[in-house]
């Protein structure tokens, strides 16, 4: 009471100073208000104070007990409604599965291109179902198809048509989609389309992802794409040669293998997750840039290869799918073409050959198929070898051909319909009845309709359930949905681990005797392609693996996937040493070492790799550092995270490709040699960052040193880059006297690949091979022959050292100096190089890198450049005075000519 008394003798002045006349608002002020308001709330007595503590405690218990009712009713309302979506999945699956059956487990639609006026009409649509084909005057064929789209007929009228394939491969059928046609009909726009009017391929991706979304499941999309050229598969997730700038090394080739349960992988293509339509897009796009395509007389950009697309679904409802990861093939096949037609030539004859042949294969494989041949011949091409788990009976295939309307092209026309006859019996109008064809159509009818049904309940059940989780989240601190993510994060465990299925399976043990002969290796399965810089790791490695006869017991592997460090969440299926060389040094495997290849060379498209027990830990332990597992805890995070790190990732793959794009590559006598950009601003010199160097003036000494731009080096690369065993010899000799070198430096360089090289440069400079001591050259050395063996260099710099009184360090494989223009010429280091028994002799202009990149290039020589490019120096310094005398005389005379001036005056310019 007392206090409120003082509280309100203060009254006046606070407020005056609340209605600001008080100017200073102080402490007493503030500690005088907040006394006002407490005097003017009424304090309760000690035993009200207990009562109502009381009252709180009941009323908080009885929340409790009424929220801890709540929940429970609605947990048991979801369970109920979640069994409910269950049934309902597996009754849209089974009814869209009948619905997919009576059109036919292969199914033949045909799309007729826009009608050029420039010709003659011979194909027109007749109703949605018919071709009609104008053979003579009085010549008429019908072909009857799944559907028909006319030429007028949109992208999205085409794609509601497909869609149903691409729901029924969300529910874990094998699907594959293919785009047939005569060159120029129209196959790329309707899989890839345009910007404005997209294909079949973005909308599949689209739809694919808003499908997943929902549903109720998790699902898990990875994206490949790759082309077959010629007979050859190419990874187009990695640039290659016939874009303009590939990357170093090549990547290894691919290669067909079956896992005994007969499903098919591809060794070595790059997958990657994508958990976001964009991302899926931008890899899409990246991917038909490498595509290989031409100006042909049919089509001005016209595919030469079998381009395919290929999205594994992973989902984690067991019961509910058909397989746990299945896949989804998007296939725009090469142009049927009449070689004779098309007047091609040289390559472009050889690819419509390889792509005719493929597509007869491919004919003979859907119609043994359909026929239900014993013996279906998957063998005949590289495309039906990837896509025989695919093609079959329990798989979902379409075939979308594609005619012209043009007269002009009513042979190919016939031809294409003709496969199209092998691949789906299509019946001529009058063979199946009317009667049959209204009953199927009935029940095709009600069967779609019953799908809809199906997918409306769903709807209805999965908004139920968003409502009652939310209100869930309301009642409790810890949101029900996390409940429900606890579960889904089990799933995605048993998920991601069976669609690494690899590793799992990876744990049955199968001797490495059990494997017949034939399924192992070959010297020339592995020198193939592109495996050549691999080759040279590999060999290097075997010495530090156990010998073969120790390994006891070696795990089969259908495919190896893992995510590579600080790169996209790529699953190289074996693909180690594809994705070291992306990642860097740190990251070592190669295929080759550790897998058991088959020495049968013509069965080494179809091979089963054999993995050392040892590096599947080694690969296990790389899943887990990649956080691969989910944690119940907290899953919601980690979904997160793990989305967001996927994202990441393609971002960081994406990010490749344009550092990839920055490598630049050029051949000399087919050999392939690369330079590599180096950064403007600093480079790194053994293992501290240099900064700029560009142009800055050594005092004292008259030296310019600089970086070597990339322009230079790979001039300088072009020319002093020497082929070589990894045997040199080198002779550095008659460097300019004047300079007082001391020292001179032989640094052999591992080069691990071009990722190692762009981002690991510095890493690299220190004398490399590092334990043989003839490597480093101590003391003057202006002359000297030094030997270097060894099988790990791959890459040699000479290095000049000046004296301590200046005590600069002038070189370095990435940083070169040079002397001002006027020494130039007389900065001499020659070098002879042993390449097997042909030795080469060449010269540097200056103490630059002398690099001898891979082995494997017997026959590169270089190019002697600094002789003559000194020569012309010297003798245009020579040439200078003389030059200068005879301009002054020239003026001279001019003035005497012109002005009259005297003698003195004009001589006296001269001087
Ligand atoms: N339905 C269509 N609507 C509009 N333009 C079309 C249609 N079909 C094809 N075209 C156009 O015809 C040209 C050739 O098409 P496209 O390149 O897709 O043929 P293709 O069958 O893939 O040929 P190739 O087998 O030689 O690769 C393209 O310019 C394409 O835009």
């Amino acid at each position: 009471m007392e206090h409120s008394e003082r509280s309100f003798d203060s009254l006046n002045e606070s407020i005056h100073s609340l209605v600001g006349l008080n100017t200073h608002l102080t402490c007493n002020w503030v500690d005088s208000v907040r006394g006002i308001i407490k005097a003017l709330q009424p304090q309760p007595s000690v035993g009200e104070q207990q009562e109502l503590q009381d009252d709180n405690k009941a009323y908080e218990n009885s929340n409790n007990e009424d929220s801890g009712v709540a929940i429970s009713k609605i947990k048991g309302e979801l369970q109920v409604l979640d069994a409910c979506i269950k049934k309902l999945n597996v009754q849209r699956r089974q009814v869209l599965n009948e619905f997919l059956d009576l059109k036919g487990s292969i199914r033949v639609f045909c799309r007729i291109r826009p009608f050029s006026i420039a010709s003659q009409k011979s194909v027109e649509a007749l109703g949605s179902n018919e071709v009609h084909i104008n053979l003579a005057e009085n010549k008429s064929k019908i072909y009857s198809f799944d559907k028909v789209f006319h030429p007028s007929s949109s992208q999205g009228e085409v794609f509601s048509e497909i869609e149903p394939i691409i729901k029924s491969s969300l529910d874990g059928y094998n699907a594959c989609i293919f785009a047939y046609g005569q060159t120029g009909t129209g196959k790329t726009f309707t899989m890839e389309g345009t910007e404005e009017f997209p294909g079949v391929v973005p909308r599949a991706i689209e739809a694919l992802f808003k499908h997943a979304a929902d549903s109720n499941h998790a699902f898990l999309f990875s994206f490949s794409m790759l082309e077959i050229y010629m007979g050859y598969l190419k990874d187009l997730l990695i640039p290659n040669s016939q874009t303009t700038k590939p990357i170093f090394p090549l990547p290894p080739c691919l290669s067909i293998q079956t896992h005994p349960n007969g499903e098919i992988e591809i060794e070595n293509l790059v997958t990657i997750q994508v958990n976001d339509l964009n991302k899926a897009m931008r890899l899409y796009k990246l991917g038909c840039g490498f595509r290989s395509t031409a100006s042909t007389n049919s089509n001005r950009t016209s595919s030469r290869s079998h381009c395919m697309i290929r999205i594994s679904i992973s989902s984690f409802s067991t019961s509910e799918r058909r397989r746990l990861t299945n896949k989804l093939w998007m296939i725009d096949l090469g142009g049927s073409e009449r070689v004779l037609k098309t007047k091609a030539l040289g390559r472009r004859f050889e690819e419509g050959k390889a792509i005719n042949l493929s597509l007869s294969s491919l004919g003979d494989v859907i119609h043994a198929l359909q026929s239900k041949k014993r013996h279906i011949p998957y063998r005949n091409s590289k495309l039906t070898q990837v896509l025989k788990d695919s093609l079959g009976d329990d798989s979902k295939t379409l075939m979308l051909v594609h005619v012209s309307p043009c007269e002009e092209d009513l042979c190919e026309t016939l031809c294409t319909l003709n496969f199209a006859t092998r691949a789906k019996r299509v019946q001529l109008r009058n063979e199946e009845s009317t009667e049959l064809k209204a009953e199927k159509e009935v029940a095709l009818n009600n069967l779609l309709q019953k799908v809809k049904q199906i997918e409306y309940n769903h709807n209805d059940v999965t908004q139920e359930i968003k409502k009652l989780n939310e209100k869930l989240g309301k009642l409790t601190v810890v949101s029900p949905s996390s409940t429900e993510f606890v579960d889904l994060s089990d799933v995605c465990i048993e998920g991601l681990g069976s669609n690494m299925r690899f590793l799992k399976n990876s744990v049955i043990s199968t001797p490495l005797a059990d494997f017949p002969r034939f399924m192992k290796p070959t010297a020339c399965s592995r020198s193939k392609s592109g495996n050549a810089g691999v080759e040279i790791q590999a060999l290097k490695s075997r010495t530090s693996l156990p010998p073969r006869k120790g390994i006891g017991s070696s795990h089969r592997a259908e495919s190896v996937a893992f995510p590579i460090e600080g790169t996209s969440e790529c699953y190289s299926e074996s693909s180690v040493s594809r994705t070291s060389c992306l990642v860097g040094p740190t990251t070592k495997f190669s295929a080759d070492n550790e897998t058991e290849f088959s020495e049968d060379t013509s069965d080494s498209d179809i091979k089963v790799a054999v993995f050392a027990k040892q590096d599947l830990s080694k690969r296990d332990s790389i899943h887990k550092k990649f956080n691969l597992r989910l944690s119940k805890k907290n899953h919601a995070n980690t979904t997160e995270r793990v989305s967001t790190q996927n994202h990441s990732k393609v971002d960081n793959w994406l990010q490749l490709h344009k550092c990839a794009s920055n490598i630049n590559m050029f051949t000399h006598k087919n050999k392939r040699i690369v330079a590599i950009p180096i950064p403007e601003n600093k480079s790194r010199v053994r293992g501290r960052i240099v900064k700029d160097l560009h142009d800055e003036k050594v005092p004292g000494k008259g030296l310019r040193k600089r970086n070597v731009n990339h322009r230079d080096a790979k001039s300088a690369d072009m020319e002093n880059h020497l082929s070589s065993k990894l045997e040199a010899e080198v002779n550095v000799s008659n460097a300019y006297p004047a300079w007082n070198i001391d020292e001179i430096t032989i640094n052999a360089y591992q080069v691990l690949d071009s990722t190692t090289e762009v981002s690991e440069r510095g890493n690299f400079s220190g004398p490399a091979d590092l334990n043989d001591p003839e490597l480093i050259m101590p003391g003057i050395a202006y002359q000297g022959r030094y030997y270097i063996s060894s099988s790990n260099v791959n890459s040699l710099s000479i290095g000049l050292i000046e004296s301590p009184s200046s005590s600069k360090k002038i070189s370095n494989n990435e940083e070169m100096l040079e002397r001002e223009e006027s020494n130039l010429e007389n900065i001499q280091v020659s070098g002879c190089v042993t390449a097997g028994i042909k030795p080469c002799h060449f010269e540097l202009r200056s103490p630059s890198a002398l690099s001898i990149c891979k082995a494997n290039q017997m026959d590169y020589y270089p190019v002697p450049k600094s002789r003559d490019s000194t020569r012309t120096g010297g003798f245009l310094n020579l040439l200078k005075p003389k030059v200068h005398i005879l301009y002054s005389s020239v003026l001279v005379a001019l003035g005497f000519a012109s002005l009259g001036l005297g003698h003195d005056f004009f001589y006296a310019l001269t001087l």
